[in-house]
């Protein structure tokens, strides 16, 4: 990949993700800068990733081709005005990866003429099998827009949306997504306790029969229904477990999950301080 200068504005979670992920694909941790309050959150990058760090978020953008925010939403206005004169100083590509917080109020913050890329990346970014939607303002050219697709391409893939509403969507579907397989290992494992696994046999067998589906649905051209009947012997252990979720209510429960979340996503980007 084309070494280009990177900097982060904020350390945490997602940031060390899509860090840990671009230098496991071989970017320079030379050409990456990453700024925060957190003084303990730097020392940490630092000293595991080799990454430049400082305090001074004007710092980082000083440095960068292209900038990635990385704060919190709730902060995302103080920190893009913060930051505004160093952007339109610099003009480099704006890539944020905050939810709920539209290109439109980005723009508004930063100042005039900025290319901005909104994306929603996960969590699985870190071993470089995240998936991100990106999208694009109308300052951004095809040279930008690849700069912003290598960086998340190098940690998993990514996809551009074609109207910016898509991302409330996406956030609930794979932005927030790796918490809902999460919560039904959590939930597998609990009652592979009660069936009398030990802890150790529970996680291990929940842990790479998730690996297994997901693996087996991604290589297979079928689809994860038929695959899904491929294991459901007629009259057998998957059969009444199955009509069990969904005499539960299963899809529909699937289903108001997302759409709570997509219209979470969309509640934040019309509250006040986002905008
Ligand atoms: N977590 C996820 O799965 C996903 C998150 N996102 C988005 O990514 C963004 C970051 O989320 P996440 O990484 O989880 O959040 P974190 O809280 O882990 O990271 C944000 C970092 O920014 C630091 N920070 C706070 N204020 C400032 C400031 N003024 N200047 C510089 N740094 C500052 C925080 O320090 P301190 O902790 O001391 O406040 C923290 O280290 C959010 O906008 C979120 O919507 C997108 C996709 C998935
Ligand atoms: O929960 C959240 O709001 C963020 C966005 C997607 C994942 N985490």
């Amino acid at each position: 990949m084309k070494t280009q200068k990177i900097g982060f504005i904020g350390g945490g979670n997602m940031a060390t993700s899509l860090i840990s992920g671009l230098i496991a694909a071989g970017h320079e941790p030379s050409s990456i800068w990453v700024s925060d309050i957190n003084s303990e959150q730097l020392k940490s990058l630092a000293e595991r990733l080799k990454v430049n760090v400082t305090a001074s978020n004007e710092t980082a953008v000083s440095e960068a081709d292209v900038v990635v925010l990385a704060v919190k939403p709730q902060i995302m206005r103080d920190v893009a005005k913060q930051i505004a004169p160093a952007i339109q100083q610099r003009k480099p590509l704006v890539v944020s990866i905050a939810a709920g917080i539209g290109e439109r109020s980005l723009s508004a913050w930063l100042g005039p003429d900025i290319a901005i890329v909104r994306c929603m990346p996960n969590t699985p970014a870190l071993v470089l099998t995240g998936a991100t939607a990106l999208h694009a303002n109308d300052k951004v050219g095809a040279e930008q827009r690849s700069m912003a697709e290598n960086i998340l391409r190098a940690v998993g893939i990514a996809l551009w949306v074609k109207d910016e509403k898509e991302l409330d969507a996406v956030t609930a579907v794979s932005g927030s997504g790796p918490a809902y397989y999460f919560l039904l290992m959590e939930s597998m494992e609990k009652a592979a306790a009660e069936l009398g696994l030990t802890e150790e046999t529970a996680r291990l067998l929940v842990l790479q029969t998730a690996l297994g589906a997901a693996k087996i649905a991604l290589e297979s051209s079928e689809t994860p229904e038929l695959l899904r009947k491929r294991v459901t012997s007629p009259g057998g252990t998957t059969q009444r477990a199955i009509e069990t979720f969904q005499q539960g209510g299963f899809e529909a429960l699937v289903s108001k999950a997302l759409h709570a979340a997509r219209d979470r996503s969309v509640e934040m980007s019309n509250q006040p301080e986002f905008n």
